[in-house]
């Protein structure tokens, strides 16, 4: 049986050392990062997901600003909360929820926001700098997935790693992350022929379609890492519930190691959020990122 990659531990791990370089920012430099999420729409999941940030980013002891805007909000509101928000010294971070509704172009909306605010890792300059010196800031779920990697295996050095899913937000910064750490990558998607044994070639398999339960137990290498990045909200026998793109009591049946869902990737990626708030806190406020 697989081992379980527990991902609310590491992010509790993470979070705890969060909470100790936060409140040396605090005493050594007198600052406090901030973390504004903005909310279009009334999306309950969303909702929900928003709530959790903000309780985590104040359990850190950093400053959290919520704005809730309704679903007709036009787009010029957006974008003169966002100006704002880019001028205020208390913001370091800036998340827009994502999907924003149709009439908003989510691709100005993104770009709108300071990219040193950025704590997405969407903005064009940050994905640029991912691609090139690696030295902007990192999308969460991605930078997440990583971290519990490097804790499970070590060196990635070599490894062949398959990604199902080529989003902006999770496959293709998990390729970019991937082949930083010197796997040998490959990008899967629904056009991808001979899905399977591609698969079955995996090391590391990153799953990221947004399929319940597509990938099986028999499509994974055996001893190989499953990171399931999906959340899928499924009715069975009459209940909803929450499940990944992995199949996971057939993948826990071969993998060597598996992300569970809930409890895996989804933690982390919040823990990451806050990680890369910090971050952005410093590098506005000039402190050495290498510094602790
Ligand atoms: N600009 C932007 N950035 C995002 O990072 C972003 C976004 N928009 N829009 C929505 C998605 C979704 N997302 C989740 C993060 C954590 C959990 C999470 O912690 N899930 C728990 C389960 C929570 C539950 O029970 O519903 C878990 O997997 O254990 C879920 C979903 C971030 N997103």
């Amino acid at each position: 049986m697989a081992t379980v990659i527990n991902g609310k531990e590491h992010a509790q791990q993470l979070r705890d050392n969060l909470a100790i370089e936060v409140s040396k920012l605090k005493s050594d430099h007198a600052l406090v990062p901030g973390l504004a999420v903005v909310l279009v729409g009334e999306d309950p999941a969303s909702q929900i997901y928003v709530r959790n940030k903000a309780k985590q980013t104040v359990e850190v002891g950093m400053k959290s600003f919520e704005h809730r805007l309704d679903t007709d909000t036009d787009e010029v509101t957006l974008l003169d909360l966002i100006a704002s928000l880019n001028a205020d010294d208390a913001v370091h971070g800036i998340l827009v929820q994502l999907p924003l509704p149709p009439h908003i172009d989510e691709f100005k909306v993104i770009n709108a926001v300071s990219h040193d605010k950025d704590v997405d890792g969407f903005h064009l300059m940050n994905v640029g700098r991912l691609n090139t010196d690696g030295g902007g800031v990192v999308p969460c779920t991605p930078l997440g997935s990583l971290m519990m990697l490097k804790s499970q295996l070590g060196d990635l050095t070599g490894l062949n790693a398959v990604i199902v899913g080529r989003s902006n937000i999770v496959g293709k910064p998990m390729a970019a992350l991937l082949l930083k750490a010197n796997c040998t990558v490959t990008i899967a998607h629904s056009r991808t022929k001979n899905l399977e044994e591609l698969c079955r070639t995996a090391d590391i398999l990153v799953a990221a379609v947004g399929r319940p339960r597509m990938i099986q137990g028999d499509w994974i290498k055996p001893g190989a890492t499953v990171i399931d990045v999906g959340i899928n909200r499924i009715e069975e026998n009459g209940a909803t519930k929450l499940v990944g793109d992995v199949d996971y009591l057939s993948a826990s049946e071969v993998a060597g190691a598996i992300t569970p869902v809930p409890g895996g990737v989804g933690p982390m990626t919040i823990a990451c959020l806050l990680h890369n708030t910090v971050q952005q806190a410093k590098r506005i406020a000039g402190i050495d990122l290498s510094d602790q």
